[in-house]
């Protein structure tokens, strides 16, 4: 049974006051961790909001060497490298479309950057008249391109099969599994199966812990952790049979909130390699570490043209937060590529932050058309499936109203016409219309279109010189500024809305594996209290009774995830049953009597036997009372 301890390695947290001695913090997944700069990013105003995000993304491009532990980061020698290889082999697998095949996989944001950066390369060789050679996976198929759908992320016998069936007949297979955290059992299956047939498949890993820090969890109904994945892909990187791109890019800005550093981030590493990859194969360019380092900048850049406009960012920041605490709606109506980021933001906001699906929608011109997504018009799934912008004036735009705010993401190639009438349509019902417009210097958004907007983020970028790659490099930069202002918004207006907690979103839906050991942990964070005790108060809240049984305790963590999503509000409810060691139904009344989860927890928290003043239970939090 030593093996199997070794390897169901949960992640213990020191009991009370404990944390910093037991080296504890040292050794949380860097993408697990609670971000310092962010520890009271909820008492922020809009404007701090914006550059308490600035710092956090900044950290995507920090070297090497400036913090205490050395961790490789995005600019590290090793990672160019990698970098450097996987390139390599992308060129050949290029070379050979009919035989071979590049395929992205992923959960959640993960997935949806796999179809974007896909459907995007695709399309970039349809222009250069090449068969289309990328393929991209999606735990839970295309409905989760829209929708959170969190159980297939810990199924690694799905992730297998999709994988298998995506690759039939193909001879030489670049697989890229995106794992963020290194912990998605969907992922360590598709991994595991290139291992066990690598005459074909040369597997990628993507993600932003070191490997040591790989999910050690025994996998229900398998016989591998991630961890265990991770080691044999390590062992296999010696003789450039597999390959580990596992940069540290630093802590989220709401604790474990993937979709933005780490997603950004994704999409900066794997844009990178394509774009080499393709230079290599079709243009002739030798692949290099500067040419790599160039681009590196560019991204760089990105960061500071995007927070340039941090002013105005915030004045969005603020209307959406209105809107969000009024019950209004935030309608993202975007073209081309930058609909699919407003589709992908808006898609993140009910797992993130326990949004309804309809709280934050995306709407792309031409819906599943400009899509191009593999499983076509999925619309018939139901109403938040209907994405073009058609389907928002019909169903949508007769309801809209001064709660609400429209945002339109658009450049200057798109149809001004079209744009304009669209705008003056909206203009009639609410004045909260606002726009995120790119243009290439010398180009202006005309006067008559800029009327219909309350405000405009006009972003401008250089003139490219006219070769075709330097204007979908230009399109990449652009997507990735959309997706921080759209990131910065949409959290913001969330913490505004009193949903962030320090810098944790509390009352998250518990709706797989690795959600229900967040959960354990930020009630042990919170509470101070014993992790058997957490789980404990965590259970009876998903089961709804203050007497455990013993076939409930002795369930697999899958059947209690299944179980809390039909619940709401379990972790703040567990919460109060912790700190006033009450029933459920008192627990239950206690956060009714309050008007927000927040103000419910922070009095249940102050009101413990122990009388800790609300510095004390700040300090608690961070793990720095020891
Ligand atoms: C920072 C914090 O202590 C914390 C947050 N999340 C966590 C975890 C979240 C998810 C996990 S996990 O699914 O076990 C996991 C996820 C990824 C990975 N590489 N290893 C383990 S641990 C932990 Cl251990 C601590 C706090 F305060 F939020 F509770
Ligand atoms: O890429 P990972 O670590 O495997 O995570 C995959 C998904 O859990 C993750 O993308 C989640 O949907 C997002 O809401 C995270 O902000």
């Amino acid at each position: 049974m030593l093996g199997s301890r070794k390897h169901n390695h949960i992640i213990e947290t020191p009991d009370t006051g404990k944390w910093q001695l037991a080296g504890y913090e040292a050794s949380l997944p860097l993408t697990e961790k609670s971000n310092p700069i962010t520890k009271e990013i909820d008492k922020a105003d809009p404007l701090q909001i914006v550059h308490l995000l600035k710092l956090c993304d900044a950290e995507i491009f920090q070297e090497e060497g400036e913090t205490v532990i050395n961790y490789q980061r995005l600019y590290s020698e090793s990672v160019l490298q990698t970098l450097i290889d996987v390139a390599k082999k992308m060129e050949d697998i290029l070379k050979d479309p009919e035989h071979s095949l590049v395929v992205l996989s992923g959960c959640g944001t993960s997935g949806r950057l796999a179809y974007l950066l896909v459907t995007s390369f695709n399309r970039l060789l349809k222009g250069l008249q090449k068969k289309h050679n990328y393929d991209y996976i999606i735990a839970g198929g295309d409905k989760a391109l829209l929708t959170s759908q969190e159980a297939p992320e810990d199924n690694p016998y799905l992730g297998a099969e999709e994988l298998e069936k995506v690759c039939a007949g193909k001879k030489q297979v670049l697989f890229i599994g995106i794992s963020c955290g290194l912990s998605a059992p969907f992922i360590a299956g598709q991994l595991d199966f290139c291992m066990n047939n690598l005459n074909v498949f040369t597997p990628v890993l993507v993600g932003f812990n070191p490997t040591n820090m790989a999910r050690n969890e025994i996998i229900e109904g398998w016989h591998l952790t991630f961890y265990q994945v991770a080691e044999r892909m390590q062992e296999l990187q010696k003789n450039y049979r597999a390959f580990i791109l596992n940069p540290a890019v630093g802590p989220e800005a709401i604790t474990g909130s993937s979709r933005m550093k780490a997603g950004s981030a994704t999409k900066i590493m794997l844009e990178i390699l394509f774009l080499a990859a393709h230079r290599a194969a079709f243009s002739n360019k030798e692949i290099t570490a500067n040419g790599i380092l160039d681009c590196l900048q560019a991204y760089e850049r990105v960061h500071k043209v995007t927070y340039s406009q941090s002013k105005k960012i915030s004045v969005l920041v603020n209307q959406v937060g209105e809107s969000l605490q009024k019950g209004g709606h935030v309608y993202y109506i975007g073209w081309q590529t930058l609909g699919v980021m407003g589709i992908i933001d808006a898609s993140e906001c009910p797992p993130t932050f326990g949004a309804d699906v309809g709280d934050v929608r995306g709407f792309i011109n031409n819906g599943y058309k400009e899509m191009d997504n593999k499983e076509g018009n999925i619309a018939s799934l139901g109403p938040e499936f209907c994405i073009a912008h058609d389907d928002f004036v019909r169903n949508i735009l007769p309801h809209v109203n001064d709660n609400d705010t429209v945002l339109f993401l658009f450049t200057l190639d798109d149809d001004l016409s079209e744009i304009d009438k669209l705008a003056t349509q909206i203009s009639a019902n609410t004045s909260n219309l606002h726009a995120v417009a790119h243009s290439t210097a010398g180009h202006y958004v005309p006067e008559n279109v800029k009327k219909s907007f309350a405000s405009i983020i006009s972003i401008t970028w250089p003139i490219v010189f006219s070769e075709y790659e330097g204007c979908f490099v230009q399109k990449l930069q652009r997507e990735l500024c959309t997706k921080w202002i759209l990131n910065i918004i949409s959290t913001g207006g969330h913490i505004l809305k009193g949903k962030i907690y320090y810098n944790y979103m509390m009352d998250l839906k518990v709706s797989n594996t690795k959600l229900f050991r967040r959960a354990l942990a930020i009630l042990q964070r919170v509470t101070g209290q014993s992790r058997l005790r957490c789980q404990e108060a965590l259970l009876q809240a998903i089961y709804d009774t203050d007497e455990l049984t013993d076939p409930i305790r002795t369930s697999e963590v899958t059947k209690h995830t299944q179980m809390a999503s039909t619940k709401n509000q379990v972790v703040p409810t567990a919460v109060v049953i912790l700190a006033r060691n009450c029933s459920l139904t008192e627990a239950r009344s206690r956060l009714d009597a309050h008007p927000t989860m927040r103000e419910a927890i922070e009095a249940c928290l102050r009101a413990t036997g122990r009388k800790r003043t609300a510095d004390q239970i700040a300090a608690g939090i961070h793990g720095e009372n020891d």
